[in-house]
């Protein structure tokens, strides 16, 4: 089942409660970094980065990023994608939190996650508002910690 966050944006007390859950989280960990994949990560990572402080870092499908970028593949339900992170956007030892709207596979977080470790910054935890769990995506992220706020149904 396809699991829709544009209604969440609708509800302005619910979108707002939503990212404050996570800021709330979040700010006093000496996070520098948050990081999200395109498209969706999007409505979440840029205001919870402006909240605690710390630099906004997209992930982007190939070819859309105009810098110098490190890539990864990875898999998902059907087939395979990539991301790219720019070369300089983080530096090693930053410590950083990768946020989607959603879990499924855990393809996603996992080639995250492997973008951000490869230049040296330690991800402090993963968070997504939906996971599915039926689809195990949570052992995916290599005994990473992964907060979710609401546990969806149906794959
Ligand atoms: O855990 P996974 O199996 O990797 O699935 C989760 C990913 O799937 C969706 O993105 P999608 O690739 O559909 O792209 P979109 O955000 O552009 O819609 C969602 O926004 C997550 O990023
Ligand atoms: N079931 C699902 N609902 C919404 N987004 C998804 N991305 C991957 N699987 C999904």
């Amino acid at each position: 089942m396809f699991q829709d966050i544009t209604t969440l944006l609708l509800d302005t007390k619910a979108f707002k409660d939503t990212i404050d859950l996570f800021v709330e989280r979040y700010r006093d960990q000496n996070i520098s970094v948050v990081a999200s994949v395109e498209a969706r990560g999007f409505i979440f990572g840029p205001p919870i980065a402006l909240a605690i402080g710390a630099k906004f870092v997209p992930m982007r499908k190939p070819k859309k990023l105009p810098g110098e970028v490190i890539s990864e593949e990875y898999s998902l339900e059907y087939g395979t994608d990539k991301i790219e992170m720019h070369v300089g956007a983080v530096q090693t030892g930053e410590r950083a939190l990768v946020i989607d709207d959603f879990i499924a596979t855990g393809g996603t977080l996992c080639a995250a996650i492997k973008l951000l470790e490869r230049v040296g910054v330690t991800v402090v935890e993963c968070a997504c508002v939906i996971e599915l769990p039926e689809l195990k995506g949570r052992a995916k992220l290599g005994g990473k910690p992964l907060f979710v706020l609401v546990e969806g149904g149906g794959a």
